[in-house]
């Protein structure tokens, strides 16, 4: 099958419109569109009389592919999130689920183990130190040449793969020597590390060789592709193209033999239109106000909502708010912040000392700073909070605190300006956040720097009407015009197009191979 731009009448990546229905055969007994992720979009739920249930995961990328997989006979490879499970979970409608089992070592060495506690803080700018160990990356090799069986069994004739994230970055290749009939597309959710941080791996060089067994390498930022295409030349000794990448445009090319694997930047989004909608509805909007008045009616409610993780400077912002209290550049019987915390990778040392830590400081500004036993100046939960409650919290919130110390993208950030359809609300958002590049209007500051973290939350919580219209104005036109749709078709009609430059290798862009002057 040859793929062909995402839209076209006769494109393997059809949307609803094509009119194929969700049940048509595939070809050669296989699906024809493939996503190879680490987890499934299923969620496996006890009910109170024992019985098992599997619901649909509501994640941004779930809502993105779901249209394309079930017009395209789709299927999805994944783990389902449980220890030494046989549980082969239900096919979504329209799209094979195939459950990849992980035993218990499996899981402390391939997820906690290499894929969080080695390539998650050595790609997040080492703010903690990245762990290296020959058993890890063993077992890394082993479960990522399971998927790549998976995704071969799953895969029909000439199908579309496309592969998701850090765990599974030697997906690609393995992959590629199974089964060279499939296009093979990869995404990174995380920030690509810089070149000098990089080749602190031992692995380095499997690692870049694991990614280009793929035709199209997609990354959030152009900086991420950049990085990639120097170690292509340098580690793999491949000639690349040099000049800059665009976002969505001027792809890096890097010769593999034959082939020619692309290289670019796709920032990934949200559903901004049903999000915005939702945000909009009188159960929300009631909700809001319910909450306000359940805090007390206080003047500012500051909210911040992540995954309870160091990279996410959950501890930036409470030191800012408890400085800002101590200097009384905020008032603390006029201001609530609300922390909420989604339990995250809990076996794993760093997030434990973490999460300690973050509670020592929201116990601290409540010791110091509340005024009374009801009304603590934190309200921090630490669990996921209902979808509907989530958007309320945003609708409700005065200021949202944005503040990782290096985040791939931060859908929170695009979460919030979606909800605001009232162009209320302030964003401070850290630069070292994908999204930054994106959202300018927002109060930005570089989290490292308490003073100017203090300036912005300030400068965010006094701003004037006129002036928070302006800015939400702008980050809306923004969010609402890129949306995850947008993301998940433009990396998939580039991959459609990548084939036809197969024997036209490159269309004159300049290659340059490896040598001491060209970095
Ligand atoms: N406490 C929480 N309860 C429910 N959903 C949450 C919570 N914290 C974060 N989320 C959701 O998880 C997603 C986080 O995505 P993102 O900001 O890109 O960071 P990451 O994927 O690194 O966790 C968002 O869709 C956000 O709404
Ligand atoms: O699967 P977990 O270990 O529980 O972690 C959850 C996900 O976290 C990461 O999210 C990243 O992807 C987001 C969407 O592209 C992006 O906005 C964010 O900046 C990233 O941190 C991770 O990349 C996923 O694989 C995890 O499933």
């Amino acid at each position: 099958m040859t793929p062909r731009p995402a839209g076209t009448g006769t494109d393997p990546i059809r949307d609803n419109a094509s009119g194929e229905g969700p049940n048509r055969a595939a070809p050669h007994d296989g699906a024809e569109f493939v996503v190879v992720a680490n987890r499934l979009p299923v969620d496996k739920e006890i009910l109170p009389d024992g019985t098992i249930n599997w619901k649909r995961s509501p994640g941004g990328l779930v809502t993105a592919l779901e249209p394309i997989l079930r017009a395209n006979t789709g299927a999805w490879v994944g783990w389902s999130g449980i220890p030494d499970s046989d549980d082969n979970p239900p096919d979504i409608e329209g799209i094979d689920i195939h459950a990849v089992p992980l035993s218990t070592q499996e899981i402390a060495e391939y997820y906690e183990g290499f894929s969080n506690a080695t390539l998650w803080p050595l790609y997040h700018d080492v703010i903690v130190k990245p762990e290296y160990h020959r058993e890890w990356w063993n077992t890394y090799v082993e479960v990522n040449r399971r998927f790549a069986e998976a995704a071969s069994r799953a895969a029909g004739e000439g199908a579309v793969v496309w592969v998701q994230d850090y765990q599974l970055q030697l997906v690609p290749k393995m992959l590629r020597m199974l089964r060279p009939d499939v296009k093979i597309g990869f995404f990174l959710h995380i920030p690509f590390p810089p070149v000098e941080l990089f080749m602190q791996m031992p692995w380095r060089t499997e690692i870049v060789e694991g990614l280009l067994g793929a035709d199209l390498i997609g990354f959030h930022l152009p900086g991420g592709a950049q990085n990639f295409l120097f170690l292509a030349r340098r580690l793999a000794g491949q000639a690349t193209s040099k000049g800059t990448v665009g976002v969505r445009s001027r792809f890096g090319v890097v010769q593999v033999g034959f082939r020619t694997v692309r290289v670019g930047a796709f920032p990934i989004s949200i559903d901004s239109g049903e999000l915005a909608a939702k945000a909009k509805t009188k159960k929300i909007r009631d909700r809001a106000a319910e909450i306000r008045r359940e805090l007390g009616n206080p003047k500012t409610i500051m909210l911040g909502i992540d995954r309870l993780d160091y990279t996410k400077g959950i501890d930036v912002r409470l030191k800012a708010i408890s400085e800002l209290l101590d200097e009384e550049r905020l008032d603390a019987s006029e201001t609530v912040m609300i922390q909420l915390a989604t339990p995250s990778r809990e076996r794993v040392e760093s997030y434990k000392r973490m999460r300690a830590g973050i509670e020592q400081l929201v116990g601290n500004i409540n010791g110091n700073h509340s005024h009374t036993v009801s009304r603590p100046v934190v309200q921090y939960l630490h669990r996921p909070v209902p979808r509907d409650e989530l958007i309320a919290f945003f609708v409700a919130a005065d200021v949202m605190l944005v503040t990782p110390l290096r985040d791939g993208m931060n859908l929170v950030a695009k979460e919030y300006v979606a909800c605001r359809s009232d162009l209320g609300g302030a964003l401070v958002l850290s630069e070292f956040t994908g999204a930054a590049a994106e959202l300018r209007s927002a109060y930005q500051a570089n989290p490292y720097d308490l003073d100017g973290v203090k300036d912005a939350i300030e400068a965010a919580v006094n701003q004037s009407e006129h002036e928070g219209r302006r800015r939400m104005r702008a980050l809306r036109r923004q969010v609402l015009t890129h949306d995850v749709d947008k993301w998940a078709r433009s990396f998939l009609g580039t991959l459609s197009e990548n084939s036809e430059t197969e024997l036209e290798p490159n269309r004159g862009v300049h290659l340059v191979e490896d040598s001491l002057d060209n970095t």
